[in-house]
């Protein structure tokens, strides 16, 4: 069953529309939802929180109608908001007791499910610190360790690595992948970098100007191409030459040769070619596409 479903859900601002009669499907995993600055992501989970209601159109979580159950839809999700919300002057321990508190937990067990939490984030040493001295990447742990303390079924997770450098982005997806995986908690994770989700996510949806681009499971995005990528230990361009000349469309992308995957031969004319010239063969695959093939290089790296 989906964990969230929305029908012909549109949000009108007096100047723009943020979304647009979208109708989607989420399944519980670890959900991309991928649009530029703009797109209505964050306007989407608004809605879905009960924080903003719809001009027109249905919403629900776990079947439950956002506009009449938002105290029961929010017992069962977390929520990690895009910009800093968070009290310099107190301590992640104090902060997350505060936030299992407000969530119904009684002290004890607030106090045991912070911890755990703070552990799972990879925050246990530093929880007694005041926030205001944490780095951009803590602060977002602990963001994160809010939203998941009182044990959702579905985090909901607005730019989880904004204002992150590689390395802390890295660690955040695996802690995202790691709360479907290690615990079984649906993750709808926005973001605008589109090469990111595409490394964690089971299914990407991709919205653009609050309508409904694609929405497929992130296998079927990054399906192989009509292309095969080929590498080899010595001189690529002899063999590239080689293969040319064997009539074959062949271009060097770096220290790597892209042949145009016409027939079941090519894979024999590569081989023909690397034998003739006396090169090891290192790689010959399929190339697969990349998600952010499908919206242009630029917005790929953000
Ligand atoms: N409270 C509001 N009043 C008026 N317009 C709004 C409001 N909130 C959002 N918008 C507009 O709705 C559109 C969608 O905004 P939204 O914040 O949902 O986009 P987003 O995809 O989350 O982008 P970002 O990553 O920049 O937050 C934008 O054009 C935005 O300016």
């Amino acid at each position: 069953m989906p964990v969230i479903q929305t029908e012909e859900l549109t949000k009108q601002f007096p100047s723009t529309t943020a979304l647009d009669r979208l109708t989607i499907d989420v399944e519980p995993g670890v959900v991309g939802l991928v649009g530029a600055n703009g797109a209505g992501k964050s306007t989407l989970i608004k809605i879905l929180l009960g924080l903003s209601s719809a001009t027109s159109g249905r919403a629900s979580v776990f079947g439950l109608d956002v506009t009449k159950d938002g105290p029961r839809i929010r017992e069962r999700v977390g929520y990690m908001p895009e910009h800093d919300c968070l009290p310099a002057d107190v301590s992640a321990t104090e902060f997350v007791v505060h936030m299992a508190r407000m969530s119904g937990l009684p002290a004890n067990a607030a106090r045991e499910r912070t911890a755990d939490t703070l552990r799972h984030v990879g925050l246990y040493e530093e929880r007694y610190r005041p926030i205001g001295g944490y780095s951009t990447g803590m602060k977002q742990r602990v963001k994160l360790a809010q939203a998941l303390v009182h044990d959702p079924e579905i985090v909901m997770l607005d730019e989880p690595t904004n204002g992150l450098d590689p390395g802390g982005r890295d660690e955040m997806l695996l802690l995202i992948r790691r709360i479907w995986a290690d615990f079984g908690i649906t993750a709808l994770v926005t973001s605008h970098m589109l090469g990111e989700l595409e490394r964690i996510a089971d299914h990407v949806v991709i919205i653009d100007g609050g309508t409904l681009l694609q929405s497929s499971s992130t296998s079927e995005f990054t399906r192989t191409s009509q292309f095969l990528v080929v590498e080899v230990s010595g001189e690529a361009e002899a063999v590239a030459a080689t293969l040319s000349s064997a009539g074959r469309t062949v271009k060097r992308d770096g220290t790597q040769l892209v042949l145009s995957l016409d027939d079941d031969e090519t894979y024999d004319a590569v081989r023909d070619a690397v034998a003739a010239q006396g090169v090891g063969l290192i790689r010959m695959e399929q190339r697969r596409h990349h998600i952010a093939e499908l919206f242009g290089a630029e917005r790929a790296d953000g």
